[in-house]
């Protein structure tokens, strides 16, 4: 795998490097020793999967508070999505930046998201599938959510909402 740091502190962009042959190839997705080499979280004791059918779905902005803060590492294997993350951590020099990545199965690239970032997401594609490994258990009395057009942060979305949870429709202004 090769790790790319990204404009925000800590974050990581990890381009799979495939082993081809004529079948097609093989390739590494996790490492605990490469990860563990970047020092970023090895643990992952939860593995999940979202299905959107419609393209213009938006799910997020989503973070749980301590001690469940979750590192997560986000692949969209069916369809493309842009993901776009927020660092909330205030001592960070990059706090309240946000960036954007588009994620797809034609280009394979993961999003490594250490813990005190808000992230979410937006289908470009109809029929979106994303995996996500979790280091944290889920824990719903302690999620929480930025508004994905909060004018904090004035996150431009490039397609227009097509569906998107009343939950994600309610979360308050970020102070
Ligand atoms: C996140 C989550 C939800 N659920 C349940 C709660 C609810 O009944 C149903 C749907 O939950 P949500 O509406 O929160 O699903 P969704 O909006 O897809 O939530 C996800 O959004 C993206 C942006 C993330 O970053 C993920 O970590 C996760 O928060 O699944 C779990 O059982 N475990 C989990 O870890």
């Amino acid at each position: 795998m090769e790790f790319h740091l990204t404009k925000l502190r800590d974050v990581h962009l990890i381009q799979l490097e495939p082993a081809r042959d004529d079948r097609g190839f093989f390739a590494r997705t996790f490492c605990v020793e490469e990860f563990a080499a970047h020092g970023l979280e090895t643990n992952f004791p939860q593995h999940s999967i979202s299905f959107s059918a419609r393209k213009g779905t938006l799910r997020g902005m989503h973070y749980q508070l301590e001690p469940h803060s979750e590192a997560k590492l986000v692949r969209c294997t069916q369809g493309v999505i842009l993901d776009v993350i927020i660092d909330i951590r205030p001592d960070s020099p990059t706090y309240r930046c946000w960036q954007e990545f588009e994620l797809s199965s034609a280009n394979r690239r993961q999003l490594y998201i250490p813990k005190g970032f808000a992230h979410g997401f937006q289908t470009l594609s109809d029929d979106v599938e994303v995996n996500y490994l979790i280091s944290t258990p889920y824990a719903p009395q302690l999620a929480r959510g930025i508004r994905y057009d909060d004018p904090a942060f004035g996150i431009s979305w490039p397609q227009p909402v097509t569906q998107v949870s009343e939950k994600d429709l309610r979360w308050p202004d970020f102070p």
